[in-house]
């Protein structure tokens, strides 16, 4: 174990294997990284980790150990004395860039990281085990997914053609991600929101023209009837199969008899998830028991809770638009 750098022509070394089980080493140190500013203060000029030391309020001998561990990562690139960004660290970790991942860094580390420390239990049982989220927690969680399923929204409201339709109802619809461009688009629909109490009412707090949002745990309230088009975005895969089926069977209770049901997530297609879907299968596992599921295992939970599929659209991977009609 002394030598973990093995020559490439000889017998496999450890050094990957390490890499992997230290990589939870290298996520805290990039939370630590960017609670302290180390990514926004350093730039495309190299600075010292004396510098870095000044500009974050940290000790040098902190700045030089993230610094160092920063740049084996890849996200810091030494330059003579000091460090300068990486121009993915640059595009994505500082506000400067295209699309800022801090708020998506926020949520890892308060919310899914401390989940993860029981993860081994909800492997070995399929339960959840993400303790009840606080309000910070909540928000972190909230707008992290908001971040990842805003390009997929777009993609719905572009792809589906709600025209025909009247009344949306968007089960589990965060903080309106997909309600907001499909109102947008679709001057004739009007829509309902229903997601738990504490985020819908940030979604009521924003007076969004014609959604009206309502606060209630989808397992316990009867849900608003009505709806001629019902869309479930990203939340089957947060639950077990059992939860799916009684929540197909509690929205073909609420559906119009003319309703199509909407339900986008992230499927599984093929032998393994799309790349950028690798980590949903834990982190729905630990979240509150779910998976990444295939189309024909969720087309046979519609089907024992009265609800036909009919077609499968794919959008910009990894998601899919699956449209089910009452059966
Ligand atoms: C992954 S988010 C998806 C949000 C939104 N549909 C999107 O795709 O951007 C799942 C949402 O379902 C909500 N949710 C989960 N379980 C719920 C329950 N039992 N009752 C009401 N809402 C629930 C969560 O609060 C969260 O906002």
């Amino acid at each position: 174990m002394s030598r973990v750098f093995e020559s490439p022509d000889g017998p496999p070394g450890p050094a990957r294997v390490i890499d992997v089980l230290c990589g939870f080493m290298i996520s805290k140190t990039l939370f630590a990284a960017l609670e302290v500013g180390l990514f926004a203060e350093a730039g495309a000029e190299p600075a010292t980790p004396a510098e870095l030391a000044d500009r974050c309020g940290i000790p040098e001998r902190s700045a030089r150990a993230m610094a160092d561990l920063l740049a084996d990562a890849g996200l810091l690139v030494p330059d003579g004395d000091g460090f300068r960004n990486a121009p993915d660290a640059e595009a994505f970790l500082t506000g400067r860039g295209p699309v800022d991942l801090r708020p998506l860094a926020r949520y890892w580390e308060t919310v899914s990281y401390p989940a993860w420390t029981d993860a081994t239990r909800a492997f070995r049982t399929r339960q959840g085990v993400r303790p009840e989220l606080d309000k910070a927690q909540t928000e972190a969680y909230e707008s992290a997914v908001a971040l990842v399923t805003t390009e997929t929204a777009t993609d719905l409201a572009r792809a589906y053609d709600f025209g025909r339709h009247r009344r949306l109802l968007d089960v589990g619809g965060g903080y309106g991600t997909f309600a907001r461009p499909i109102l947008a688009a679709y001057d004739n629909l009007t829509a309902t929101l229903i997601d738990l109490p504490e985020v819908a009412s940030v979604v009521a707090g924003q007076a969004i023209p014609r959604l009206t949002a309502v606060g209630a745990d989808l397992f316990d309230a009867p849900l608003p009837p009505g709806h001629d088009v019902i869309l479930v975005a990203n939340l089957v895969h947060l639950l077990p199969p059992d939860r799916i089926t009684e929540l197909f069977r509690r929205l073909r209770a609420a559906a119009a008899p003319d309703a199509t049901l909407l339900l986008v997530d992230w499927w599984r297609t093929g032998q393994a998830p799309h790349p950028s879907a690798r980590y949903g299968a834990g982190e729905f596992l630990v979240i509150s028991g779910g998976d990444l599921y295939r189309v024909d295992e969720v087309t046979a939970w519609l089907a024992e809770a009265g609800w036909r599929f009919s077609r499968l659209t794919e959008l910009p991977p990894p998601s899919g638009v699956i449209e089910a009609v009452p059966a």
